[in-house]
């Protein structure tokens, strides 16, 4: 056997981040170990060599210092509307999954899923698996490749994790073993405690009570981890780089960075390296008098632009990008929010796919989905949405100044004039930017030379900070943390015998 499945109690109990740290911990322990989640939902999601895949399991390869494959994530759900989604299969898209299709239709990426895994466990000494939500949702067990469905087929062994931050962890542990059948509740061999605070001697009888009802072993009491997060699943959740002390504080007035809470956001991760920066800071807003304010004004990326695009229009966030530019402060537009930016938007495909589930076109949008839409005419731009999807990883320079991006996208861009500056793959002209380009602003010297530029833009004194750590550094800091915490808070030995059962378990 060389799996091993880390389930949850509920969404965001903290699966992401045990398998995180028991990717780096067991890999400081010299075993070659590879993540795996069979199927992701999320809008944050990393082109790796040979396709998409979901940002948390990018990030565990990081932790598991092997090189980032679709078959790590070979299933990746992208939330469209509340009924629809996107499916991307091995890294590449594969059509819709309507909600009525959640229970049955998903057979052919079952198939897929068990079969990356296999590939995982050949290659690999041992395979840290994710589950996703919960395997208490015994109304979706019959297709479930997932969670228990997973550790079946391969017969893995299973850990719960429960996060006692949100209140009934003792029941939702024992609820979850109580409602699996038995054959599955064989392979749940124990839970973990996340994000604790407080006395352990209050919450120990708890636990020797859970496990005396269950037989699940106690596997340890994560303590609630300051100054620790993972790249979010979830779309908007910012890295809180300077409440975790990362950075030391300016004396002078941060250079203030504004980014549009777009309704569809995706892939926001970018602006994560923003926060990062000693000096800076970041908010999340759908406020245009706080658009209207900031140093910087960012427009995300999103996966619907046309939609977006109307509803930041319905909230006068237009109107502020045009005076902005005006007077000459900077707006920088990713992807999506760079297709805004031009003059004229043609798309036949985002809108039919993720307007017509309701029936009816999105506030403020026009009726007829397939006519060509007005961008915010900034940027000498035009851009004609394809069916196939742009999936790259380019690498270029601006001033000099190498980085190296990625691309996820529909649109492709045609240049109407001359801008006055070539940026990246898109263009600046005046104080507004544009590029296609998600994750260019993670690479250190070019963000810093990017930024200094903007400060001068709006007229402001940052300069970045001498000998501040890299993006890059921050981010192995925080895994490093995490693993300590592993090793420290949970018993590893107890977790890695799990999967070397003695001959009388087998
Ligand atoms: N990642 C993005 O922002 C995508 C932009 C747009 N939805 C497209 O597909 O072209």
């Amino acid at each position: 056997m060389t799996g091993i499945l880390v389930t949850g109690t509920s969404s965001d109990a903290g699966k992401s981040l045990v398998v995180t740290g028991l990717c780096r911990a067991l890999r400081r322990r010299g075993i070659d170990v590879a993540p795996f989640k069979a199927q992701n939902m999320s809008n944050n999601s990393m082109v790796v060599a040979d396709g998409e895949i979901g940002r948390a399991q990018y990030l565990q390869a990081v932790a598991a210092r092997v090189e980032p494959t679709t078959a790590m994530n070979p299933v990746l759900i992208k939330p469209g509307t509340d009924r629809r989604a996107h499916v991307v299969l091995r890294g590449q898209p594969d059509g819709t999954l309507e909600a009525g299709q959640y229970a049955t239709g998903r057979g052919h990426l079952a198939a897929a899923a068990f079969e990356s895994f296999r590939e995982l466990e050949a290659a690999h000494e041992l395979v840290v698996c994710e589950g996703a939500g919960s395997p208490a949702e015994v109304n979706l067990r019959s297709g479930d490749y997932v969670n228990m469905g997973l550790a079946r087929q391969f017969g893995m062994p299973v850990v719960l994790v429960g996060d006692i931050d949100r209140g009934g962890v003792l029941a939702s542990i024992y609820g979850t073993w109580a409602l699996l059948d038995d054959a599955d509740r064989g392979l749940l061999k124990g839970y973990v405690i996340n994000k604790f605070r407080g006395d352990p001697e209050v919450l120990a009888p708890g636990l020797t009570r859970i496990s005396e009802l269950t037989g699940l072993a106690n596997f340890g009491v994560l303590n609630w981890l300051e100054g620790v997060w993972l790249d979010g699943e979830d779309a908007l959740a910012i890295g809180a780089w300077h409440r975790a002390g990362t950075t030391p504080h300016h004396a002078e007035r941060a250079l203030e960075v504004a980014v549009v809470r777009l309704p569809r956001v995706s892939n926001a991760t970018d602006v994560d390296a923003l926060a990062a920066e000693p000096g800076v800071h970041v908010t999340v807003t759908a406020d245009p008098a706080v658009c209207a304010r900031a140093d910087l004004l960012v427009l995300p990326g999103t996966r619907a632009t046309i939609d977006d695009l109307a509803w930041l229009r319905a909230r006068g966030i237009d109107r502020v990008v045009a005076q902005r530019h005006a007077a000459g402060r900077a707006t920088l537009g990713i992807c999506g929010g760079y297709q805004m930016l031009g003059k004229l938007i043609v798309d036949e495909v985002e809108q039919a796919s993720t307007g017509s589930a309701t029936g009816k076109p999105a506030a403020g949008r026009s009726p007829k989905t397939h006519e060509p839409v007005e961008g915010l005419g900034l940027l000498p731009l035009r851009v004609d949405f394809h069916p196939g999807k742009v999936l790259a990883r380019p690498t270029g320079s601006w001033q000099g100044h190498q980085t190296i991006g990625y691309e996820i996208h529909h649109g492709r861009p045609t240049t109407l004039a001359e801008p006055d500056e070539r940026f990246l793959d898109g263009m600046r002209v005046g104080p507004t930017w544009g590029t296609h380009w998600h994750g260019a602003l993670e690479h250190d010297e070019f963000r810093r030379a990017w930024l200094t530029r903007v400060a001068d833009q709006a007229g402001h004194p940052w300069r970045p900070t001498a000998d501040a750590p890299g993006f890059g550094a921050l981010r192995e800091r925080m895994i490093e943390t995490l693993a300590d915490a592993i090793e420290e808070q949970l018993d590893v030995d107890a977790l890695l015998a799990l999967t070397h059962p003695t001959p009388e378990e087998n």
